[in-house]
Parts: structure tokens; C-alpha cells; sequence
């Protein structure tokens, strides 16, 4: 592995099924620094298919080798359009995966990926498959994250909160004295990405402006908020395994005359209010929360964790000079640089592991 060079690429495409997040980052001399970014979406037939293969289906193991190879020329796509803006040699491709599947309680968690191909198509080394070992090891396998929220985030004798805000939301508690704890709160954006779609057509709501325009029916949340999942113990993860269209229809199946922008309203205060509670549990005096993934885009969201937090300050990492829609794939390049260091790369106070793991394998150009 040419490891003289500081430059990875990181590639991340998360559970709302959007697209690829790319970037370059450049880990010289310990600093965490963004050379240049890229996005490739998903072509509408791949986006179906993956969206099919996180349920059980007909025939799905030939499907998702073909949605493998699929993504491996959406993750080539994304690397090309990097690699001329990297302004030197890339040492390493580091790429996340699809997750079609996320059962850790039953000792395993899929990411689809076709990482040899892509390093046939690149031609640069390739570490995928981040997230197996700690779940060999006992742990959930993810978030993953939380250890690369402290690296960039973190900041001595400040508690300090990262939400993630995907499809799935995480929090990640930088307490200030080296303690990092976390864990997935539930849905993100991906039950209010369902709702616009159906209602509206739309991919998402943009800024929040269509959860604004409508008021939170209380019973309707108490009934979101009736789910096992919020009351269990960390560590925990989650995925659309358990929130997805089904879990939402029976939710919703006695509330039919609750008006279309007043249950956008209710399930965005569901994800402000899931995160909230997640954060109050998990430190009590906490300083400013720093959003980032797409959900940090939503107004509307951000002022419901805000409120929620009886008006904590909340911001984007923006404001800590990282770019919301960023920190994910940069978090990956990052567990690569640590693979390539043979450094652990996850949390056992974050996971459940049993103990620090390298996290990743290598496939060589
Ligand atoms: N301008 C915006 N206004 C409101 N919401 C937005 C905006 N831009 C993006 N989003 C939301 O963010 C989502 C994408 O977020 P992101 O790319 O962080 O998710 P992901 O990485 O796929 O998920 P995960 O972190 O769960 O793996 C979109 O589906 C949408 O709901
Ligand atoms: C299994 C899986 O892909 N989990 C994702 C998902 O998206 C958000 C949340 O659920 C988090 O647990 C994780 O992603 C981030 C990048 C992580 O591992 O920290």
C-alpha cells in the first residue's frame, strides 16, 4: 500500500438512498482537512433496486450482486469526477457500502459492495466493509462515526453534541474529558422523506417549509413515540429494518383524518424530539449540538431539537468549519486513514464491543 500519501478518498451513500457523497481529504501532520468534494446520484432503476433489497424479496441474492456492481460504477463515477481535484497521488479509496441490511442482535449487517470491482475500474487501492469486525467483536457495528465526531469535533472542557441526521439519526456526546458516548436515535429524515414523497412527490422537504406550514397533532406523536426501540438501553443502531413504510402505515392507520401537513409537522417533531431526549439522557449540562448530514439542512428540525433542549444553541458543523452535507464520507476517508495505520478505528463505549478493533479490508489496486 503506497501509504506516503496522506490523500484518501471517502465515499459514502447512507440509508436515504439519494446518492454517493464523495471526498478527497488530506490527513497530513494530524489535521483533518477537505481538498475537494463530489456527489453522484443514483440512478432512478439502482435507487428502486436497493430500495427493493432491504426487504426480503424474490431472488435476491442475483439482485444484489447486480446492484454491487451497480454501485461499484456509481462509486467509480464519484472517484473520477475527484481524482482531478485531489492535487496529488490518492492512497486509498475508503467506501462505505449500501446497507441493505442491519441485524446486529442477530450477529450480522450487510453493506452491498463490490469493492474488487472497484478496484479494477480505479485502479487504487480499496477498504471496505467497515463495519463486520466490531460486530464479530460483539459490538453493533455501528455508529461508527462518534470516534471521527471527536477527532474533528472535539474540544477539551466542552460538552459538545454531534447529531447525524440521515435516514436514521445519531448522536455522538463529546463530553470534553476524552469520553465519547452515542448511538442511533431512530428516524431522521427517512419517515418524512416517505410522507413527502407520497403526499407531494417530492424527494424531501426542503428547509422544513412544508412541516412549518402545519401543526403537531400530540396523539399522533404519542403514537410514533409508543416504539420499543426509543426506550432501549445503548448501545443500540437502527436502520430502516425496523423504520419503514409498514411501521409508519400501522402508525399512522387510526389517525386517517389528521390533515397531510400536520403529519409532516407531528413526524418532524418525532425526529427532533427522539434526538432531543437522546442527548438529555446522555449529558445533562450540554454546551451547543452541531448538526450534520442532510437533515441539517431542515429549519424546521433544528429549532425542534433546539426548543426541546430548552433552547440550546444548534447549529450546523458548518460552524466548526465542516459542511453538513461532508462529514460522513469524510468520516469514512478517515477510518481508512486508520486502517491503513493499522489503528482501531471504533468505540467500544459507542458500540458494545468487546474491545478496539481494526475496522476495514483491503482490497489492492
Ligand atoms: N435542503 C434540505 N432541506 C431539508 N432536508 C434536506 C435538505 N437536503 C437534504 N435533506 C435531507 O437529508 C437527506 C439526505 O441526508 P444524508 O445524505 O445525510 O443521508 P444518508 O447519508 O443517506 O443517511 P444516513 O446518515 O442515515 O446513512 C435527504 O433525504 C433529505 O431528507
Ligand atoms: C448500519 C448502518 O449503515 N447504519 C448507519 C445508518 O445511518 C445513520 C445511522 O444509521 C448510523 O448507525 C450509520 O451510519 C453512520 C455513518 C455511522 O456508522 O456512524
Amino acid at each position: 500500500m503506497r501509504d506516503t500519501s496522506s490523500l484518501i478518498i471517502g465515499l459514502m451513500s447512507g440509508t436515504s438512498l439519494d446518492g454517493v457523497d464523495g471526498v478527497v481529504a488530506d490527513f497530513s501532520g494530524g489535521a483533518i482537512r477537505t481538498v475537494a468534494a463530489a456527489f453522484t446520484p443514483f440512478p432512478p432503476e439502482l435507487r428502486s433496486e436497493l430500495m427493493a433489497l432491504q426487504a426480503a424479496s424474490e431472488n435476491e441474492l442475483e439482485r444484489e450482486a447486480l446492484a454491487a456492481n451497480g454501485l461499484a460504477l456509481c462509486y467509480a463515477d464519484c472517484v473520477r469526477q475527484l481524482l482531478p481535484l485531489a492535487g496529488g497521488p490518492v492512497a486509498a479509496v475508503a467506501v462505505h457500502g449500501q446497507t441493505i441490511r442491519h441485524r446486529p442482535e442477530l450477529g450480522f449487517t450487510r453493506q452491498t459492495n463490490n469493492p474488487a470491482l472497484l478496484a479494477e475500474l480505479t485502479g487504487i487501492d480499496v477498504i471496505a466493509d467497515f463495519r463486520t469486525r466490531d460486530i464479530a467483536a460483539g459490538g453493533q457495528g455501528a455508529p461508527l462515526v462518534p470516534a471521527f465526531h471527536e477527532a474533528a469535533f472535539g474540544k477539551p472542557g466542552l460538552a459538545r453534541v454531534v447529531v447525524n441526521i440521515g435516514g436514521i439519526g445519531n448522536i455522538s456526546v463529546l463530553h470534553g474529558d476524552g469520553r465519547v458516548t452515542g448511538f442511533d436515535t431512530g428516524p431522521g429524515n427517512v419517515l418524512m422523506d416517505l410522507w413527502i414523497g407520497r403526499q407531494l412527490g417530492k424527494a424531501y422537504d426542503e428547509g422544513g417549509a412544508w412541516a412549518a406550514s402545519g401543526k403537531v397533532d400530540e396523539a399522533l406523536l404519542a403514537a410514533l413515540l409508543d416504539e420499543p426501540y426509543f426506550r432501549q438501553p445503548a448501545p443500540k443502531s437502527t436502520g430502516r429494518d425496523l423504520f419503514h413504510e409498514q411501521w409508519l402505515d400501522a402508525k399512522l392507520a387510526r389517525f386517517g383524518d389528521v390533515a397531510p401537513q400536520d403529519v409532516m409537522a407531528t413526524l418532524t417533531r418525532l425526529t427532533a424530539t427522539t434526538i432531543a431526549d437522546a442527548i438529555r439522557d446522555e449529558h445533562a449540562g450540554v454546551e451547543a449540538v452541531y448538526a450534520c448530514g442532510g437533515g441539517a439542512y431542515n429549519t424546521t428540525l433544528l429549532r425542534g431539537i433546539g426548543d426541546a433542549l430548552g433552547g440550546v444553541k444548534v447549529e450546523s458543523t458548518a460552524a466548526l468549519g465542516i459542511a453538513p452535507n461532508r462529514v460522513e464520507a469524510l468520516a469514512f476517508a478517515w477510518l481508512g486513514y486508520r486502517f491503513m495505520r493499522r489503528a482501531p478505528g471504533n468505540l467500544p463505549a459507542v458500540t458494545g464491543a468487546r474491545g478496539l478493533r481494526i475496522l476495514g479490508a483491503l482490497y489492492p489496486a
